[in-house]
């Protein structure tokens, strides 16, 4: 679906009308000559050097003068913060909220239900075209992981005599502990959780199943990122060891382990997207204790269009005390 017969699976016609009013015509909503015109373009865009230390500059800047002056106040007051709460700006509660509705359109057995709705501009039609005109913006409570991530900042910032607050590029390349670390927790909770493809012309999977012209056939990284076929006994356990052989982190193919999708539409930010990751986690563990509040329990998940936690992650932070060299 994803590569040998990729023509065949295109987003679909239905699939676009339904995300036009949330994305557009962009990337992310279109097919055929559209998509290959804006993928050339993009690709370019994104495999250029200015590009990448641009997105470097901007992610060390963000975390130099806004996050980690934001962790030291919330830590100085002693008050519980909360991470990923997508009730915190105008932007993002109009986003959570749009992206559920969106899901919505999905889940209706019948395409005329929801354009009746956004016809008429009645029920969850008319939420959604009030939120569009508004949106038009990682942390383990495991402390054996904290403590090696923690092992490998430090040493990579005394290898490359570091006394900045961020790190570069090349010295988030050498972070193999952390990126495993990171990789892992995507598998178990992929950011996009599900993907769906539309079937042009009747077809059938390479293990015999049917798939009828017109079908919307969706594949969960959910669940594949939980498959004892794929990832063994010890699947549901969170361990970034599986990803390094001799402490190199070794990738998985995207076909088994599609958190960035897999052939010609692959996420194009992938490696950016690493670098904020990594960037945020390993200046926050260099500098505070975080102390997840409630963690006995797993947060609970919001399942749409991206996978988040219900009302985000209480923590409290606490800096720590600078060490003497
Ligand atoms: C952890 C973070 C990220 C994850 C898990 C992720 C995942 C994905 C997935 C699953 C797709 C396929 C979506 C679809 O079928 O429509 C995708 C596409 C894409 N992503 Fe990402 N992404 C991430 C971050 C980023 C970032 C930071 C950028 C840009 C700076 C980006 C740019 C893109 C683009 C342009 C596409 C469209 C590719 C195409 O349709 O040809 N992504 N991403």
């Amino acid at each position: 679906m994803l590569k040998s017969n990729f023509e065949n699976y295109p987003k679909g016609e239905r699939s676009f009308r339904m995300l036009v009013d949330f994305l557009g015509h962009g990337i992310f909503n279109s097919d055929g000559e559209e998509w290959k015109c804006q993928r050339k373009q993009a690709s370019y865009e994104f495999s250029k050097r200015s590009l990448r230390n641009f997105m470097v500059d901007t992610v060390q800047s963000e975390i130099a003068h806004r996050l980690l002056p934001l962790l030291r106040r919330a830590g100085e007051k002693g008050e519980t913060d909360t991470v990923g709460d997508a009730t915190s700006s105008n932007f993002m509660r109009a986003f959570e909220e749009a992206q559920n509705l969106i899901v919505g359109r999905f889940m209706d057995a019948f395409e005329i239900t929801w354009r009746v709705k956004k016809l008429l501009d009645i029920g969850s039609e008319r939420r959604l075209r009030e939120l569009l005109a508004v949106v038009h913006g990682i942390l383990s409570t495991r402390p054996d992981v904290e403590k090696k991530i923690l092992e490998e900042v430090r040493s990579v910032r005394i290898i490359n005599k570091n006394t900045s607050e961020t790190f570069s590029f090349d010295e988030l390349r050498e972070m193999h502990y952390l990126h495993a670390a990171v990789t892992e927790s995507m598998r178990l909770y992929p950011p996009v959780p599900m993907d769906t493809q539309s079937c042009l012309e009747d077809d059938t999977m390479p293990d015999g199943t049917f798939v009828g012209k017109g079908w919307f056939v969706t594949y969960s990284a959910y669940a594949m990122g939980r498959l004892e076929d794929i990832w063994g006994r010890d699947c549901n356990e969170y361990k970034p060891e599986r990803w390094l052989e001799n402490g190199v982190f070794n990738p998985e193919s995207p076909f088994r382990f599609p958190v960035f999708h897999a052939g010609p539409r692959m996420c194009l930010g992938k490696e950016m997207a690493y670098v904020q990751m990594k960037s945020i986690v390993a200046c926050v563990v260099e500098r505070f204790e975080i102390d997840v509040v409630g963690k006995e329990k797993t947060p609970e998940h919001v399942l749409s269009l991206t996978l988040r936690m219900k009302g985000g992650l209480p923590i409290k932070v606490k800096e720590k005390v600078k060490q003497c060299c």
